[in-house]
């Protein structure tokens, strides 16, 4: 642990040193930039807070939660995607037609894409990355579904249960991802909540499911995606803190013909 702490601090602090050198004497507070010249900027007003350690916990809170979180939804809808073809195909259609092949599919065109959204949406109800969300402690007594909780109680939300729950969903097993096109907004009776909920809800969501799409929409934008043979992909997950795929995702690329010039 004490190794591999040093070793975040060296690569931390490396980051650290080329930000102050390109940014010393140069902070434009209105300019968008990297969160860690954000809080470098904020120094001025609060050094003591702002202090080196806490930027550098803050910037790693946003790599642990945020990279493997993303990659792992990634793997499991591209996963539904190879075993569910004709929705691969419908999405591959629609980016033909709205985005074509080049440039390479962009934040504006996300919007033409509603169906990307709804196919990562129903990834997460199945596949919730944090199905147990992370633990919260009841601050006040309370009583739940008939139970009391006395404060300071450990709390888990069981995102996964609720997700396939046949009360809230119908065919809840079932990978149909246009059930969100008729879902008024994520929170809808708070049955949906691969995110949390709230205040203190994860604050990467909106960036994740940008990402989610802009990464899944370029792969199927650029390359025909096949099976390895002709076994469906297997979807056990783990039971982990973080629900990944039992067996990595193995799948056959291609680049699409239209591609070729913009890939090389
Ligand atoms: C598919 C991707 C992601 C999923 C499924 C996910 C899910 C979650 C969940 C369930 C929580 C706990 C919410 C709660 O306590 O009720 C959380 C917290 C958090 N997430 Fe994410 N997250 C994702 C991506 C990201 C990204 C991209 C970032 C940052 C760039 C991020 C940063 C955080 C942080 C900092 C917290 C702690 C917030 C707090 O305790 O107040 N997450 N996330």
């Amino acid at each position: 642990m004490i190794r591999l702490q040093r070793k975040r601090d060296e690569v931390l602090g490396r980051l650290f040193e080329e930000i102050k050198l390109n940014n010393d004497n140069n902070i434009d507070v209105e300019k968008m930039r990297p969160q860690i010249e954000t809080q470098f900027s904020l120094r001025k007003f609060e050094p003591e807070f702002f202090s080196d350690d806490v930027i550098k916990s803050l910037t790693l809170m946003v790599f642990v939660a945020g990279t493997e979180t993303t990659v792992i939804t990634m793997e499991w809808a591209m996963s539904l995607l190879l075993n569910h073809p004709k929705v691969l195909q419908e999405i591959k259609a629609v980016i033909d037609s709205q985005v074509g092949c080049e440039p390479l599919i962009n934040g504006l065109d996300l919007a033409k894409l509603p169906y990307l959204h709804c196919v990562i949406n129903e990834t997460l109800r199945l596949y919730p990355t944090v199905p147990l969300s992370l633990p919260h402690c009841s601050s006040v007594d309370c009583i739940v579904g008939g139970f009391h909780i006395p404060r300071g109680t450990i709390l888990l939300v069981n995102a996964w249960s609720m997700h396939r729950d046949p009360k809230l969903w119908e065919e809840p097993i079932k990978f149909k991802a246009e059930r969100f096109e008729e879902i008024n907004g994520e929170r809808e009776e708070f049955k949906f909540i691969p995110f949390g909920i709230v205040r203190r809800a994860c604050p990467g969501a909106g960036m994740a499911m940008r990402v989610m799409s802009l990464a899944l929409g370029a792969f199927i934008q650029c390359f025909d995606w096949e099976m390895v043979g002709k076994k469906m992909v297997d979807m056990t997950s783990s039971s982990e803190f973080l629900m990944a795929k039992t067996k990595p995702l193995e799948a056959v690329c291609t680049p699409c013909p239209s591609m070729i010039n913009f890939l090389s």
